[in-house]
């Protein structure tokens, strides 16, 4: 009986912090060997961290990666254990993003990745260049410093993978498990048992069920050990990646490391009996047609097993995947990175303008989450979380908060910002709502600020300026809106800079932006408004969604402030009320949120133009008649359009979604429209006049007919 300890890692990189980086990826050695492993997988890139970007055109980089990798093989950590570190190495002066395997002080291999994540957020082919040389393998001429401690010259470079005395070890990287060619199958069935994946995988809704699904399938077809690791944390951007490394034996997964957890190292293992493999893939009759035909794919040979010396640490039973439903994605993913935005940055804390409406109060619940996550994490003993906590809060070195509330109380600050066309429910409401999570918080009235910018005005015109409700025009009326949430941002700032000063503390605090996704796209909101603002948790989630979540943190956290918000009309307050009127978001955006939701996912998931749009809803929607769904296309597509410029302002937030309109990466488009879309509308026209003809009134009333 054979059995192997193998490793994968969770690291919470850092771009362009190598110091950290390497102090991360020692560590996640020592740990695995703690556990028994011979073998340990890193994530993509760890050494320089993923998201380096345009650093990756840098030589610099290249330098330091290496430095980092004489520091490893100096610790002497890599005896006795196959290291696998990800990290960019360029060959014959091209940029490949590489595994390095390293072996007992020796480099033993490097593998490029053979096929580039390019799409999304990911633009790895802009620094990049794929392995072309399939199952080809060339000499790497190793750096001096390099050849200093292990007495080599070259190491093989390309697409090979490792036998050692008693089994096979092959590479996948991230992206490689997404396409529809994937190495493990050649790999699978050319007899490597063990499939390694090292990857940059950034956390979206829902996005774990794919990739669990995929390393199952991968597994159960070919056999194998399937290792997963990945990078965790805000490693710099707009991302959170979402560890969750994984072991998967021949579609059984037998470990899982945490999605959302502030731990800056995690090493998970299982112990794998090889004969099991053999067992597995042997006896599939089907895949041994297959297997005999394949090609063969390239051994380096090590002159190492990796069998346990003990048969004390019995195999690894299969578990329950832990799959988080999306409220709790929606939670955790941002409230972590809110934790690593907020430690790295070099602020105290956080300030949020608390309106009593459903995005601040939602973002307000995020902050509440992250306090929660960071209690868990010094009550687990985790000493950087505890150490960071002090930093950030300015406390002395033998402060420990007591529960989430007293950290909140020092890290959180929030304020109500009232006009006179704002309500006591709403100020209240966001009293009730910071008092949930522990936050400070204050209210007060900004109508000075704002009348005085009338006075302003008076010095250049005798014209009195007026709400529509009191007779005014559009213009009027968009103006003394806009005054009153702009003044709201600067006043954001203002107090971000005072707060802590006014407590007798040093440092300042990062603002935070609520706007959703749906009122991105639609652009109801004000530019340069509290939606511009440090960074934003929710800018890349939808408003049902954002709902659902305070309906389960209402029920799940206690946080009984909630339900009022969710139960609550959305209205801006920026008008006065009158007899008959009472401003409405959806009144005023000429749409339902429900709608918006709909169109946002056919522009961007179902890549719908006006056209293709039209054509989808009309059978969608088949309580409305032809003409009346092309209006509401029209409609959406005028807004989006004309608002378009304002995502090119919007205020970095944490990627959620696949329908974010991100414009600065996720969702590539210009800001400058036609937005009579002539061509276009006149084309869903034509489309209304077919149905018309064919007596297509809505489904449901042809129906009827
Ligand atoms: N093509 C273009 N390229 C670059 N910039 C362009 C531009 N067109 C206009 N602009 C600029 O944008 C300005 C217009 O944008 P902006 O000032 O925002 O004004 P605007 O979009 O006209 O009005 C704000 C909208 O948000 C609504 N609102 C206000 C406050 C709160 C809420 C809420 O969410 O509850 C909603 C309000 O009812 C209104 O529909 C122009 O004055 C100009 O400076
Ligand atoms: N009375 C207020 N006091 C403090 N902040 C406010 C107030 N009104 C608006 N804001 C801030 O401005 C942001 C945008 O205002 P807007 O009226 O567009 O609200 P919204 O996007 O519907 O969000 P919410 O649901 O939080 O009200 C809010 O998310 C909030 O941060
Ligand atoms: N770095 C990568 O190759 C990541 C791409 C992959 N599709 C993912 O999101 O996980």
């Amino acid at each position: 009986m054979r059995l192997v300890t193998l490793a994968a890692c969770n690291l919470n990189q850092w771009a362009m912090d190598f110091e950290g980086n390497l102090h991360r990826i020692l560590q996640s050695i020592r740990e695995a060997k703690e556990k028994g492993a011979t073998y340990r997988l890193g994530p993509e890139l760890e050494v320089c961290g993923y998201s380096c970007e345009d650093h990756f055109y840098e030589e610099d980089l290249y330098l330091h990666c290496w430095e980092v990798v004489v520091e490893i093989l100096k610790s002497r950590e890599t005896e006795g254990i196959l290291v696998d570190l990800g990290m960019p190495v360029s060959h014959r002066n091209v940029r490949y993003n590489c595994r390095v395997f390293i072996l007992n002080g020796k480099v033993i291999l490097i593998r490029p990745k053979l096929y580039m994540a390019d799409d999304g957020n990911y633009r790895e082919s802009r620094w990049f260049a794929p392995w072309k040389h399939h199952l080809e393998v060339e000499q790497y001429y190793l750096p001096g410093m390099i050849r200093q401690i292990t007495g080599q010259t070259t190491v093989p470079f390309g697409d090979a993978c490792i036998a050692t005395l008693d089994t096979c070890l092959g590479v996948e990287t991230c992206e490689e498990l997404f396409t529809p060619n994937s190495p493990h199958i050649f790999l699978g069935l050319n007899g490597v048992e063990i499939i390694t994946n090292g990857s940059g995988s950034h956390h979206q809704l829902r996005k774990l069920n794919t990739r669990l699904d995929l390393i199952k399938s991968a597994t159960s077809k070919v056999g194998g050990v399937y290792l997963y690791s990945n990078q965790r944390g805000c490693d710099g951007n707009r991302m959170y990646f979402d560890g969750c490394a994984m072991i998967v034996l021949n579609g059984k997964l037998l470990a899982q490391g945490d999605q959302f957890s502030l731990r800056d190292v995690q090493v998970v293992t299982a112990t794998v009996c090889l004969e099991e493999i053999k067992n597995y893939a042997g006896g599939s009759s089907s895949r041994g047609i297959q297997a005999a035909d394949s090609v063969g794919v390239q051994r380096v040979d090590v002159d190492f097993q990796l069998k346990s010396k003990t048969l004390r640490v019995p195999p690894s039973p299969e578990i329950q995947p832990r799959l988080w439903i999306v409220e709790e994605e929606i939670g955790y993913g941002p409230a972590c990175w809110l934790w690593d935005y907020l430690r790295r940055s070099g602020a105290s804390g956080y300030f949020l303008p608390l309106s009593g409406g459903a995005d601040s109060a939602a973002t307000a619940a995020i902050v509440g989450l992250m306090c929660e996550l960071v209690l868990d994490g010094i009550r687990a003993g985790e000493k950087q979380v505890l150490e960071d906590a002090r930093r950030i809060a300015r406390r002395e070195s033998d402060w420990v908060p007591k529960d989430a509330k007293e950290l909140c109380s020092e890290i959180f600050f929030s304020c109500y910002m009232g006009t006179v066309n704002s309500s006591d429910t709403t100020k209240n409401r966001a009293a009730d709502v910071a008092a949930d999570m522990g936050a400070k918080h204050c209210a007060v009235k900004i109508d000075d600020v704002v009348d005085s910018y009338a006075k302003i005005f008076k010095q250049i015109s005798d014209k009195t300026i007026k709400f529509k409700t009191q007779g005014g025009s559009y213009t009027e009326n968009i103006a003394l809106q806009n005054i009153q949430a702009r003044s709201r941002m600067c006043l954001a700032y203002y107090l971000a800079g005072l707060l802590l000063w006014n407590e007798g503390k040093q440092g300042y605090l990062l603002v935070l932006g609520s706007a959703n996704v749906d009122e991105s796209l639609r652009g109801y909101f004000t530019k340069y408004d509290c939606s511009s603002a440090d960074v934003n948790p929710i800018g890349g989630i939808a408003k049902g969604d954002l709902k659902k979540f305070l309906v389960w943190a209402a029920k799940m956290k206690g946080w009984g402030s909630l339900v009022d918000v969710v139960e609550a009309t959305p209205t801006a307050e920026l008008e006065p009320n009158t007899a008959d009127y009472t401003q409405s978001d959806e009144a005023d955006m000429g749409m339902s949120y429900v709608e918006l939701g709909i169109f946002g996912r056919l522009r961007k998931v179902d890549r719908c133009g006006p056209l293709s749009m039209f054509e989808k809803l009309i059978y969608e929607w088949d309580h409305l008649k032809p003409i009346e769904v092309a209006e509401k296309v029209k409609r959406f597509f005028y807004y989006y359009s004309i608002n378009r410029h304002k995502m090119t302002t919007l205020t970095p937030s944490y990627h959620a979604e696949v329908y974010g309109p991100d414009d600065n990466r996720f969702d590539l488009r210009q800001f400058l429209y036609n937005s009579k879309w002539t061509w276009q509308f006149r084309s869903i026209d034509n489309m209304v006049k077919v149905f018309e003809d064919e007596g297509f009134n809505g489904k449901a009333q042809t129906d009827k007919a």
